[in-house]
């Protein structure tokens, strides 16, 4: 196997529901298929369209808990009630064979994953313009129903107050240049001396 010239960047990605985290991560890797997208485990129900292994590993609570005593899970968090986590194998492989890895997860999971690879993350927090716009988004994409909006609608700010813990702030309000901002965000952490492990052995080759 050839060597990485450089370890992955796990580049997390946080809002409040509806703000367009994943909207933003999609588009990130549509225009970069080398980018991997870490499928978390979660026990809450799929919404329609939602496909099992691509948007989320569903799983009951029982083996979800049994993933996190197992450590199989990077981190966990539960979020509006229900068990969100990171399994662990995916990350550690994708970021030791070079691969940049983009994660959907809350302030919680992002705090945890900061202090147990703090060298590998870059993180950035999407702001809606406003919130009466973060819930007409919410209604806009109508997978879920008014009880679980209320639910992520209440929870917004709480979330929101964590903005300034992440590397990079953006307000999602016109797509394209959110995304714009989005990767130069990644590009630049690509570019982070320390994940430079190719320079590091061309200025050993620089003896006289
Ligand atoms: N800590 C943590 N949070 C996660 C994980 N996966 C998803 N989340 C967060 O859980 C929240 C709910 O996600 P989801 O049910 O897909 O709803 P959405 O944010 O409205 O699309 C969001 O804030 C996600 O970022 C994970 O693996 N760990
Ligand atoms: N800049 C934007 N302007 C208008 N609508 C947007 C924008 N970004 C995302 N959306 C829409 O808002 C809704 C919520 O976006 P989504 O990416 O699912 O949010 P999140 O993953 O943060 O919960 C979706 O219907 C999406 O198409």
């Amino acid at each position: 196997m050839t060597r990485p010239s450089r370890r992955g960047v796990c580049f997390i990605i946080s809002a409040p529901s509806g703000a367009g985290k994943s909207t933003i991560a999609n588009a990130l890797r549509a225009s970069e298929p080398s980018l991997k997208h870490s499928v978390s485990v979660t026990t809450r129900q799929p919404r329609p369209g939602e496909v099992e292994g691509v948007h989320y590993h569903f799983r009951d609570l029982e083996t979800f808990r049994s993933m996190a005593e197992k450590g199989e899970l990077l981190e966990w968090a539960e979020v509006f009630g229900r068990g969100y986590g990171t399994p662990r194998q995916p990350v550690e492989e994708a970021l030791a064979a070079g691969h940049d890895m983009v994660f959907d997860i809350d302030w919680q999971g992002h705090r945890l994953m900061r202090a147990a690879m703090p060298d590998d993350v870059v993180s950035l927090f999407v702001l809606p313009p406003s919130l009466e716009e973060l819930e007409r988004r919410l209604h806009r994409r109508a997978s879920d129903h008014p009880e679980e909006i209320e639910k992520r609608m209440r929870a917004a700010l709480d979330e929101i107050s964590h903005w300034s813990e992440f590397d990079h702030v953006i307000v999602n309000n016109e797509l394209d240049s959110a995304i714009g901002q989005a990767r130069s965000v990644l590009q630049s952490a690509r570019q982070v001396t320390r994940r430079q492990t190719g320079i590091a052995e061309m200025v050993k080759t620089f003896s006289r």
